[in-house]
């Protein structure tokens, strides 16, 4: 019974990999301190409604393993580490060409399957873009400074530059979280417009770095004012700040892109990041997208995880729900 309603949602997870439908970028708009200001956040009902989504249904669950595989789609599979090497990075780009082994996914009457990107310093984007050739799988670059953004600005604009013209096709800009806890919006603008026009036709996520920005009303704020100046993607966190990725800054940063959309009519992504490493966690970040935004961002176009190990959790749940097994977590190594 079960496997018949899986078959079914697992057909239409194949579907994921068609093209979808590429809108129009965010070209951004004048900063419209009336609709920043007017921003507000009323904490404890965030929390309140945060606290519940664990619990609801809207994902159900005999589907989970379409979910899940839909999750792998729109992962940004990152490594962001001193350590890094050409050798780990290619390891990685290996397992975003092939996310789960090919007997799981015949199991599951999938086809085949890649991770939304890779992302990685700027360092490690030339051997990332020549692992993924000819894969379809776009290299994401953190630039600016990541992740305290605090390096000379000139520098920040010229870093995104240089991972452009290696190959990079994503930026994860880190905004300069003085700007908020300041109240400086204009200077957050002008930032985030000038590093979305040195992108070019790369498209810029802005992360908020939201465990260093001290209110959810500074999130969302943040939030209006990097859309306004064109990003492409707000994103939560470096995954370095000591609080990363939260279902209530979720659910505040949703709200800012519904509102934008509303007044606007163009869809501006999501990227939580930082922290999510179990499958279940992505099942709940999926159900709050779907309620709150509704299925159009259910796509590696408006939604991504930014994440170095849940790939491996959920490899492991999918591997459980073929086979009935648990294996260890060591056998899903990503680097
Ligand atoms: O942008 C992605 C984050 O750095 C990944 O964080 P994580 O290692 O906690 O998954």
């Amino acid at each position: 019974m079960q496997r018949e309603s899986d078959a079914s949602v697992t057909n239409r997870s194949a579907d994921m990999q068609l093209p979808q439908t590429i809108e129009a970028r965010n070209p951004g708009m004048a900063l419209d301190m009336d609709w920043v200001m007017s921003a507000q956040a009323n904490t404890s009902a965030i929390e309140r409604r945060a606290g519940s989504i664990g619990a609801r249904r809207s994902l159900k669950k005999d589907h989970q393993a379409a979910w899940l595989l839909k999750a792998i789609t729109m992962i940004d599979l990152t490594t962001l580490a001193g350590d890094d090497t050409p050798g780990r990075v290619r390891r990685l780009c290996a397992k975003a060409r092939q996310p789960v082994r090919p007997d799981l996914l015949d199991a599951l009457g999938v086809g085949p399957i890649t991770t939304g990107a890779i992302c990685v310093y700027h360092e490690m984007v030339p051997t990332a873009v020549e692992a993924l050739v000819g894969s379809g799988i776009p290299v994401a670059a953190v630039s600016t400074g990541f992740p305290a953004g605090l390096s000379p600005y000139r520098l920040r604009i010229m870093e995104i530059g240089e991972s452009v013209k290696a190959g990079a096709r994503e930026i994860d800009i880190v905004i300069s979280r003085r700007h908020v806890l300041t109240g400086d919006w204009q200077a957050l603008y002008d930032e985030v417009r000038e590093m979305r026009r040195e992108c070019g036709d790369a498209h810029i996520k802005t992360i908020l770095a939201t465990g260093e920005l001290g209110s959810l009303r500074n999130v969302a704020r943040a939030s209006l004012v990097c859309m306004m100046a064109g990003a492409d993607f707000i994103k939560t966190s470096t995954g370095k700040e000591s609080v990363n990725a939260t279902l209530p800054v979720s659910l505040v940063m949703m709200r800012a892109i519904r509102d934008y959309f509303e007044r606007t009519g163009i869809r501006i992504g999501y990227k939580p990041a930082g922290g999510i490493s179990k499958a279940k966690d992505a099942l709940v970040y999926l159900a709050l997208l779907k309620e709150e935004l509704g299925d159009d961002w259910l796509t590696p176009h408006l939604f991504r995880f930014g994440a170095s190990s849940l790939l491996g959790d959920i490899e492991r749940q999918l591997e459980h729900h073929v086979t009935g097994q648990y294996s260890a977590l060591w056998r899903h190594a990503m680097g």
